[in-house]
Formats: C-alpha cells, sequence, structure tokens
C-alpha cells in the first residue's frame, strides 16, 4: 500500500507525470432511487447515488471499471454495472427537498430506506490502481475501506461515505465531526479525500492536507486543492444549473478519469469542474455528447504530450487547458432547454421523462 496521495509515478500534486499503461478503477458505494421534491410534491425520481454518477462518467470517458454496490429486490434502472440484488432488502432511497431553506443548503435530504452495508467479502480479492469509497447512505464500514486501502494502489473518498449519520425518525441527513466517525484511523492509508464546502466545516483540513490531498468543491466557484504546504485553486465552467444532485460525484468521477490518464492533480481536478457543470445542467444522470467528449479526450492528449515534453508548461498553470476545455464544455448538443423554471434552482425540463 502506497502512503503517498499519488499513484507512484507523480511526486506532488504539480508535478508532470510519466506515461503509464491502462488503469482499474474499483468504484464501491450502493446506487439508490432519488427523489425530488417542491412544494409538497414530487417532480423527478431517477438513478442515484454516487456510484452511478462516477460510472458514468468513466464509462463515457472509456476508463475501465468495477463497481461494488447493493439494491433491493425494487430496484428500477438498468445499469451497466449490474449490483448485487438483496432480495429480502429495499433499495436505498434518498428523499431531496428543495424548498425547506435550512441554512444555506441547497437541499434537504432525508434517506427513507437504506439497504445492507458493503462487507469487504463483498469486495474482489484483485488488485485496483484507484479505489473509490463513495457511499451515500452509511453503506462503507470502516473495514470495507480498510480492505479497499489493502487492495488498491491509490483509495479516493468521497467525506459524504464516512461522516453522514441518519435521523432514527425521519431519516435526515445529519453530519459529524470526522474525527468521531470512526474513520479516522484509516485516513492516514488514503491519497485523496473530497468535500463540498459544507462537509469541508465537519474536518480540520490544516490537519488532514498533512495525511492526504484534500479537495474541497464549491459549487459554481470550482474548487480547492490542499496537500502539505500546497493549496490551488482550480476554476471552473459556467453552467446553468438545473439540479444540483450528482454534480460533487460527477466531479469525482473526472478528477479519477485524469489522474487514470495521468495528468496533474489540478488538470485532474478541472476535469472534474468540467463534469461537475455538466451535471447540473440536468435532472439525474447527464447524457454526455459524443462529439464533446471526444474533443475531452483530444485535450487530454495534448495535454499529456504538452507535459511530457515540458512544452509552455509551468507548476500551475492549469488556465491553458481550462481555455481549451471551454468551447468542448459548450458543443454539449444535448443540454436541456429551460421550460419552467422553479424556485431555489430546481427546474425541470418538460420534454425530460424522469421529470412528472
Ligand atoms: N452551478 C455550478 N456552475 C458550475 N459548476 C458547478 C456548479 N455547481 C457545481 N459545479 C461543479 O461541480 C463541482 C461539485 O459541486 P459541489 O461543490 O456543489 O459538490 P457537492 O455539494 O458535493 O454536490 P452534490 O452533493 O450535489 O453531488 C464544483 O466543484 C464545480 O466544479
Ligand atoms: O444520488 C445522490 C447523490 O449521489 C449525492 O451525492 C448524494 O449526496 C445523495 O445522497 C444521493 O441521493
Amino acid at each position: 500500500m502506497t502512503l503517498n496521495p499519488l499513484p507512484s509515478h507523480q511526486t506532488t500534486p504539480h508535478s508532470p507525470p510519466r506515461r503509464i499503461p491502462n488503469r482499474r478503477v474499483l468504484i464501491v458505494g450502493n446506487y439508490c432511487h432519488d427523489v425530488l421534491i417542491q412544494n409538497g410534491s414530487i417532480v423527478a425520481e431517477t438513478l442515484g447515488g454516487a456510484a452511478s454518477f462516477i460510472s458514468n462518467v468513466l464509462d463515457s470517458s472509456s476508463v475501465s471499471c468495477d463497481l461494488v454496490s447493493k439494491v433491493g429486490h425494487d430496484f428500477r434502472y438498468e445499469v451497466t454495472h449490474s449490483p448485487i440484488v438483496v432480495p429480502e432488502k429495499e433499495t436505498t432511497v434518498f428523499e431531496a427537498y428543495f424548498d425547506l431553506g435550512i441554512g444555506h443548503a441547497d437541499r434537504v435530504l432525508k434517506r427513507v430506506s437504506a439497504c445492507d452495508p458493503i462487507l469487504p467479502s463483498d469486495i474482489p480479492d484483485s488488485r485496483f490502481d484507484i479505489g473509490m469509497a463513495v457511499g451515500v447512505g452509511g453503506e462503507i464500514l470502516p473495514e470495507t475501506l480498510e480492505k479497499m486501502v489493502e487492495i488498491c494502489d491509490v483509495v479516493a473518498v468521497d467525506i459524504q461515505a464516512l461522516i453522514r449519520v441518519f435521523d432514527p425518525v425521519d431519516g435526515s441527513v445529519k453530519l459529524v465531526d470526522l474525527k468521531e466517525s470512526g474513520f479516522f484511523h484509516i485516513l492516514h492509508r488514503i491519497g485523496f479525500l473530497k468535500a463540498s464546502s459544507d462537509e469541508a466545516l465537519f474536518m480540520d483540513v490544516e490537519q488532514m492536507k498533512q495525511l492526504c490531498c484534500v479537495v474541497v468543491t464549491n459549487g459554481e466557484k470550482g474548487c480547492r486543492i490542499y496537500h502539505k504546504d500546497d493549496e490551488t485553486m482550480v476554476p471552473p465552467f459556467l453552467a446553468k444549473q438545473v439540479d444540483p444532485t450528482g454534480a460533487g460525484d460527477s466531479f469525482l468521477g473526472g478528477l479519477v478519469v485524469g489522474l487514470v490518464e495521468g495528468l496533474a492533480v489540478p488538470d485532474a481536478a478541472l476535469l472534474g469542474n468540467f463534469f461537475g457543470s455538466i451535471t447540473v445542467e440536468h435532472i439525474g444522470q447527464p447524457k454526455f455528447d459524443f462529439m464533446m467528449l471526444q474533443r475531452v479526450k483530444d485535450e487530454v492528449q495534448r495535454r499529456k504530450k504538452q507535459r511530457n515534453l515540458c512544452i509552455n508548461i509551468h507548476n500551475n498553470d492549469h488556465e491553458e487547458f481550462h481555455t481549451r476545455l471551454t468551447p468542448a464544455r459548450f458543443s454539449c448538443a444535448d443540454s436541456p432547454v429551460q421550460t419552467e423554471l422553479l424556485v431555489n434552482g430546481l427546474s425541470c425540463d418538460k420534454d425530460d421523462d424522469r421529470c412528472l
């Protein structure tokens, strides 16, 4: 197990990568049913779970991955990576309320049903280049994460998998401090810890950045990377937000695509921002435009070549990559047409069959 946050060919978030062969990714986290509610009515029902958004990004980017997820007998979506079906249980369900307006949260989440946890024995014994611990409903146990750090060269963790607790009466999601999560003793063995800016309040970034590479996402403002004494702001892409659900998941998917491709961490995080920004423009899983994906692949290859040859590249210079990716961002043909704008940033495309 490597203690370095980065694959062994990279030594700091800013150092140039060497060419590496195809990498294999392991995604661990349950699929769920998402129910979006506004003004007391169900606006949309969609496939959810960080694992679903992440595998969508990886599959679209031709990055091979294995996925371990549990669902119940009632799971109702067709997915590329088959989950383990637990016949006596129901699928995890989250209700997202967009109008409760508590604090500055964009939505209030309730876990109203929970499928089984993922056990170490559910995870294959083979080795993986990158593991992703991306639970949503408390399905990742400390022993599950321990197995992941044993079998993966690098593990990227979404903090939501570790710090969520659920009200026993109505399932409301609350967060606990990372130190009290029961996972703290394993965290010196992970490579990346991703948190939204709200979740980052539940950890000591100064302490965590000494243990691993910490990435804090901040919606339309992009993200920040903290590692040892380095701190980098990674700029966002413009987006017309329809539904924020899954932005953080797609971000993590894009980050891992970048790492697998051998990009430096700030460039990989820029890919994360790219996929996050597309996701907020859709209800549920975004369908990525083929031409857009091809342009992204071309720009990634160009960036790698440039880095390998050290042409026009300074340590912190991901602006050029941002500039070149921006036109790809807007070649996306299937951006939803805004036909009905609802309050608090949730809007629905009438042609989208996921909208009710
Ligand atoms: N309105 C937006 N405009 C542009 N980019 C966005 C917007 N919202 C999110 N993003 C992109 O997606 C990334 C992740 O978003 P965010 O910080 O909201 O994560 P999150 O709160 O974990 O998301 P969620 O829990 O909804 O999946 C951001 O860092 C940014 O790059
Ligand atoms: O589908 C969503 C998504 O995966 C979010 O990241 C998570 O916060 C929610 O719990 C889940 O319902």
